[in-house]
C-alpha cells in the first residue's frame, strides 16, 4: 500500500537522524525535503529566523499552531530552558501520529506535549485543562485563515501577556493578508517582517514578529 507523504519523512528522520540529536532530526528533514520531496516545514531558511527569536525570548511557555511532522516543535524544543514547556495543537490525526515519532526519535517528548483537535475549540480550554497562564512565544503555522481569530480568540482567552511574542510563518506564501493587516495596523501590537523564501524554494515568504504590548 501507498505510503504518505508524513510517513515517509519520519522514514527519513529514522534512517538518517540520531536518536535523541535533536539538531540531526531537523536536519535529516531539510534534506529529505530538498533533495527527494518538498513538504510544508518552516524549513532551514526561515527555521534560522525562528532559532533567532526563540533564543531572544527565552520562552518558559510556547504554543505551536500548527505540528504537521513536528519539523519546527523539534527546532523550537531543542532550544528550550529546562523546565520549559511547549504546547502543540495538530487538527490532523494522520500528522499527530507522525509527529509524536518524530519527537520520541528527537528524545523531546517531556518537553512537548501535543494536542489533537481544532485550534479554536482548544485554545479557549488552554487554562483550565493544561494549567496555561500566559504564553512567552506562539508559533502560528496552522491553517493562514485561523491566524487572525486565533489570535483574537488568544487576547480574550487572557492568554497573552505585556511582551508576548507571535511569530507567524508564511505570511506572503500561502499568505495571510487579513492577519497582516491587523498585526501591522493595531496600536496593541509592534510588528517586524522578517523576509525569507518558502521552505526549499527560491519563492518569496516571510515570517511577521508581533509583539503584544497589553
Ligand atoms: O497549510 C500550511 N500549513 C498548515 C497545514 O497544516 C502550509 C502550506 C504551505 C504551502 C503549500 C502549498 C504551496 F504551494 C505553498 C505553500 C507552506 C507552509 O509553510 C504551510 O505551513
Ligand atoms: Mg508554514
Amino acid at each position: 500500500t501507498q505510503s504518505t507523504r508524513p510517513q515517509r519523512i519520519l522514514g527519513a528522520v529514522q534512517r538518517n537522524a540520531t536518536r535523541g540529536d535533536p539538531r540531526s532530526v531537523v536536519r535529516a528533514i531539510d534534506q529529505y525535503c530538498r533533495n527527494q520531496e518538498w513538504a510544508m516545514n518552516v524549513g532551514d531558511e526561515k527555521g534560522c529566523i525562528l532559532d533567532s527569536v526563540v533564543s531572544e525570548v527565552n520562552p518558559a511557555t510556547v504554543l505551536e499552531l500548527g505540528t504537521y511532522c513536528g519539523y519546527s516543535t523539534v527546532r523550537i524544543a531543542s532550544l528550550l530552558p529546562p523546565h520549559a514547556k511547549l504546547i502543540t495543537l495538530e487538527f490532523n490525526p494522520e500528522f499527530a501520529v507522525i509527529a509524536r515519532q518524530v519527537f520520541a526519535w528527537a528524545g523531546l517528548e517531556d518537553k512537548i506535549q501535543l494536542v489533537e483537535g481544532a485550534s479554536g475549540d482548544l485554545i479557549p480550554k488552554m487554562k483550565e485543562q493544561f494549567g496555561v497562564e500566559t504564553f512567552d512565544l506562539v508559533f502560528l503555522d496552522h491553517w493562514k485563515d485561523r491566524y487572525l481569530p486565533d489570535t483574537k480568540l488568544m487576547e480574550e482567552c487572557g492568554l497573552l501577556r505585556k511582551g508576548s511574542v507571535l511569530l507567524a510563518d508564511n505570511v506572503i506564501c500561502p499568505g495571510a493578508p487579513e492577519y497582516l493587516e491587523f498585526v501591522r495596523s493595531s496600536p496593541r501590537y509592534e510588528s517586524q517582517y522578517f523576509k525569507s523564501h518558502l521552505e526549499y524554494t527560491k519563492v518569496e515568504d516571510g515570517l511577521e514578529k508581533s509583539v503584544f504590548l497589553g
